[in-house]
């Protein structure tokens, strides 16, 4: 069957990524498109950035987004996202959210909600990227010792949230496997005379600039040798097509909390 879908945040750059990933999906139907009330693109062919006619005009009313599609995609910010579930919980229908840049208590909120509503929630959708998660999970294991593990991630110049969710996730993976908890251990930001680096830390740095789809490595770094484990994304639509993946696992499911493991059968 057919999973019919509305995507939120339709003019922005995932967006219009996953308006145009859904024209080429079997499987999935675009039925809505929504923006902020005060869009300028309110109207348009959900289609026009890409050159497609979807016969989709981009409207405001999540409610009645609701009424027509089965699962909502959203890549916009946490306060929209907490309002879109919300209206998902209203209408009893799916979610599929690559937000980024929650609270502890707003990701809370979001398990919360998938009490009631199924809901796919990762900071990325991308294959390559969850292969990595795996990848680091094994090299946990193996370097648990004397080795100082920094992430690196670099963006484009209108990313909004540091550190990148991606990087977050790929530092509780690794400090998961080192038997460590992120929250303590986590430092974001070095500058003046820091003192040398303490061993149990898991150290994050950050690039902002031009049109960087998005690179991370973790390093795991010892005397005499070190490990680079990296991703970079050349375009957007890996993390479109895992969108498209993930809104047609959840065809069928009741509630639940599930994430881009999931969907692919890594867990
Ligand atoms: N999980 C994953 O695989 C990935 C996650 N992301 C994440 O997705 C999110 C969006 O990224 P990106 O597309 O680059 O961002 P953009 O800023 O390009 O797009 C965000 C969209 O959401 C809309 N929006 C923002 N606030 C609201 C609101 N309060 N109500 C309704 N709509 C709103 C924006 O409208 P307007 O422009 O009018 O403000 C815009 O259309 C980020 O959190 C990013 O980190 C990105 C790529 C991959
Ligand atoms: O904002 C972006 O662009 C991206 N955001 C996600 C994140 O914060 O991890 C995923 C990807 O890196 C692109």
């Amino acid at each position: 069957m057919t999973v019919k879908l509305a995507i939120a945040g339709s003019s922005g750059r995932m967006g219009r990524m996953l308006i145009e990933a859904s024209q080429q999906t079997p499987g999935v139907e675009l039925v809505a498109a929504l923006d902020r009330p005060d869009s300028v693109w309110l109207g348009r062919d959900a289609g026009d950035f890409a050159g497609v006619n979807t016969g989709v005009a981009i409207s405001a009313d999540v409610d009645a987004a609701f009424a027509l599609a089965d699962c909502l995609i959203d890549f916009t910010r946490p306060e929209a996202t907490l309002l879109h579930l919300e209206a998902a919980r209203r209408a009893g229908k799916a979610m599929v959210i690559g937000t980024t840049g929650f609270k502890p208590e707003e990701k809370q909120q979001i398990a919360a909600f998938a009490e009631h509503i199924p809901v796919v929630f990762s900071a990325n959708m991308a294959t390559g990227v969850n292969a990595v998660f795996k990848l680091l999970e094994v090299a946990a294991q193996i370097l648990n010792s004397g080795y100082d593990v920094e992430v690196y991630e670099a963006h484009h110049r209108f990313k909004v949230d540091a550190p990148s969710g991606t990087a977050l996730r790929m530092g509780e993976v690794v400090a998961k496997g080192l038997g460590r908890d992120l929250a303590e251990c986590a430092v974001y930001g070095r500058e003046g005379v820091t003192g040398e680096r303490k061993p149990e830390t898991i150290g994050f740095a950050t690039v902002r600039g031009g049109d960087i789809v998005g690179d991370h490595t973790v390093t795991f770094a010892a005397l005499g040798e070190r490990v680079e484990i990296s991703h970079k994304a050349g375009s957007r639509m890996p993390y479109a097509s895992g969108s498209m993946r993930a809104a047609l696992f959840l065809q069928g499911k009741r509630n639940g909390l599930f994430d881009m493991q999931d969907v692919l059968g890594l867990k």
